[in-house]
């Protein structure tokens, strides 16, 4: 596949900040453009995002230096190359910046490439992404686990936790999952009108009203689901993101947004230990932050057995960290976000990885969305099982489930929806 033309653009994302839209033809034509998403709070250990800095414009946060690096850098050293798949063309690129975490030419505009260029291969070999991206014939349809609650750094509220999930995983199709969840959504809207409270989303498209404690955000869920007529537990159960590295300050946990009040490592494994005897909770990412590997170590011989602990800001996707975790039993899941290391191809090796060694993995969107569609794809491709990408209210999110919806009919019977088996321990 003889790369023609590659250009790039600044183009907005969901908070209105500037991000890289990529494009390439291939030779006949093909085409494929995507989309890099962006971050609120970035794991330390993630690929480097670059953004422009100074005072004017977007207030530091535009990237014209990662766009200017795809058209004057990197599109003259691709024109005219061929490439005869994704992993040739992701390796010239880590070659080309030359970095381990891709602080050269930015992951920013090296992921954009590498999608918009999976594209316009799947054009070229005349299949959907999904096809494309798959390496051994099996298609799931993934649990939508939809962020009906936003708070920590997503949403200008008192609440700590940063998302508050819902999976309808007692489904017997992906469209059934989605309408489940949305009917919980619209009930947990009346249910937090009815108590005054707001009901305005934060930015992954849940409500973030000012609640009482962080153990309401639970306790209006569950009302919700029950008002929607489904069971807690049994058809939908509840997936935790605290982001517990946003909570961490000198070795303490502190819940900066309401009472202060301070935990230690152990101590908020209590808390975790005692909301998972309480509540339908199927499983818990980040709940530990990300250089806690000691409070990594003990939630995963406390909790491991029972739930599934996604590693977020811990893993970024990494395959190293992942091997890390893996040694030490640190999680027993690995949450997947594209732009933490930057290429298709390192993110199909991390998903490897994790399959290999029977760690679980979760296709997740970022706070920064856009239109992009890239990842509902991937989570069909690789069977991972449930994807997170927001939930009722915002067009950057339900562009993923309505490419979902389409995927599913297109696949007709060779889409399974594996519901609630696809998270451990279940
Ligand atoms: C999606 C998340 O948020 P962000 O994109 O801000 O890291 C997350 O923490 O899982
Ligand atoms: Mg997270």
């Amino acid at each position: 596949m003889k790369i023609q033309k590659l250009i790039a653009r600044e183009v907005l994302d969901s908070r209105g900040n500037p991000t890289v839209e990529a494009e390439i033809t291939l030779e006949k034509g093909f085409f494929g453009r995507a989309i890099c998403p962006s971050v609120a709070s970035t794991g330390e250990k993630e690929a480097v995002e670059l953004r422009d800095g100074g005072k004017t414009r977007y207030n530091g946060k535009g990237v014209l230096k990662a766009v200017n690096n795809i058209n004057q850098i990197i599109a003259p050293a691709l024109s005219n190359k061929v490439f005869d798949n994704q992993q040739e063309l992701d390796n010239f690129l880590m070659e080309l910046d030359g970095t381990s975490n891709k602080s050269n030419l930015g992951a920013n505009a090296i992921l954009p490439i590498s999608m918009a260029f999976a594209r316009a291969a799947a054009a070229f070999s005349k299949e959907p992404l999904y096809r494309y991206l798959n390496t051994d014939g099996k298609f799931t349809m993934p649990v939508p686990c939809m962020n009906v609650i936003n708070g920590g750094a997503h949403a200008d509220n008192n609440v700590d936790f940063q998302e508050f999930m819902i999976a309808p995983h007692n489904a017997p199709a992906f469209y059934e999952a989605i309408r489940m969840g949305e009917e919980t959504f619209h009930a947990l809207k009346s249910i937090l009108k009815n108590k005054n409270y707001f009901t305005g989303v934060g930015d992954e498209g849940g409500f973030a009203p000012n609640l009482k404690s962080n153990e309401e955000a639970i306790e209006v869920i569950l009302e919700a689901i029950e008002k929607a007529g489904y069971k807690p537990g049994t058809d939908i159960s509840i997936c935790l993101d605290p982001a517990a590295s946003e909570l961490w300050q000198e070795g303490n946990y502190v819940l900066f947004k309401s009472t202060q009040k301070k935990y230690s490592s152990n101590q908020l494994i209590d808390l975790w230990k005692s909301w998972v005897d309480q509540y339908p909770i199927i499983s818990l990412e980040d709940g530990m932050a990300e250089n806690d590997w000691e409070g990594w170590q003990t939630l995963t011989n406390e909790l491991g057995s029972k739930i599934e602990l996604i590693g977020d800001d811990l893993l970024c996707t990494n395959k190293r960290l992942l091997q890390e975790a893996i040694d030490k039993n640190a999680c027993n899941s690995i949450l997947i976000k594209l732009n933490q290391i930057g290429t298709v191809t390192e993110t199909l090796e991390t998903i490897a990885l994790a399959k290999k060694n029977k760690y679980s993995f979760f296709i997740s969107h970022r706070s920064g969305e856009t239109e992009d569609t890239f990842i509902a794809d991937l989570a069909v491709a690789t069977a991972a099982g449930k994807i997170k990408t927001g939930s009722g209210s915002r067009g950057e999110r339900i562009a993923k489930f309505n490419q979902l919806i389409r995927i599913e009919q297109e696949l007709g019977k060779e889409a399974v929806f594996t519901g609630i088996k696809a998270f451990k321990n279940n």
